[in-house]
């Protein structure tokens, strides 16, 4: 696995090579010794699946407030999705920054998003399948939301919004007030 960085800090993307042979491919999903420059002292506590039928449906933009923020390890196993993180830090120079990578089943790359950022994803292919390692569990009250398209983000998604949950369509925008995730 290497490991490289990004514009933001501590954000990461993890790039797999495959050991290939007459029969097919084989790559590990996660390594705990690989990654422990990354991982440090968490414990992935949960491993989620989600499945998307249509191109264009936006999951997201989500994170989980203090004691429960988590870090994020996310692959795309099938099909193709278009993976953004947003810096929302407290005083982050990077503060409110995003950034995105296209993870796919043919790429095999990994994003690492630490906490204190949010994430989503956008569909590009029908079917999409994302799998990712959690390193606190899910928690609904401790959950928060940012709008795939608060002016304040800027996030440029790579086709129209298709479908949202109910929930994602009612995230606040972000007022002045919102000052970030003291960590
Ligand atoms: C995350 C989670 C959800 N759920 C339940 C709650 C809902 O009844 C249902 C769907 O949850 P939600 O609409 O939050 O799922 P997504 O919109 O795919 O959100 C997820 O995908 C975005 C991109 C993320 O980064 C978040 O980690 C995660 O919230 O699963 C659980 O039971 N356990 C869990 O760990």
């Amino acid at each position: 696995m290497k490991i490289n960085t990004t514009p933001i800090s501590d954000l990461m993307v993890i790039e797999s090579t495959p050991h290939t042979d007459l029969r097919g491919a084989f790559a590990r999903l996660f390594c705990d010794n690989e990654l422990a420059p990354v991982i440090g002292r968490r414990r992935i506590v949960q491993i989620n699946h989600s499945t998307t039928s249509t191109v264009g449906t936006i999951r997201g933009l989500h994170f989980q407030h203090p004691p429960h923020a988590e870090m994020k390890l996310v692959r795309c196993l099938k099909g193709r999705v278009w993976d953004v993180a947003i810096d929302l830090r407290r005083d982050s120079p990077t503060f409110l920054n995003w950034y995105a990578q296209e993870l796919a089943a043919d790429n095999h790359r990994m994003m690492v998003i630490p906490e204190g950022f949010a994430h989503g994803f956008q569909t590009l292919e029908p079917d999409s399948e994302v799998f990712y390692l959690t390193t606190a569990h899910y928690m609904p009250n401790a959950e928060g939301g940012v709008r795939f398209d608060d002016p304040r983000l800027g996030v440029k998604w790579p086709l129209k919004a298709g479908c949202l949950s109910v929930k994602d369509a009612a995230h606040p925008l972000l007022d002045e007030g919102f000052h970030g995730i003291f960590l």
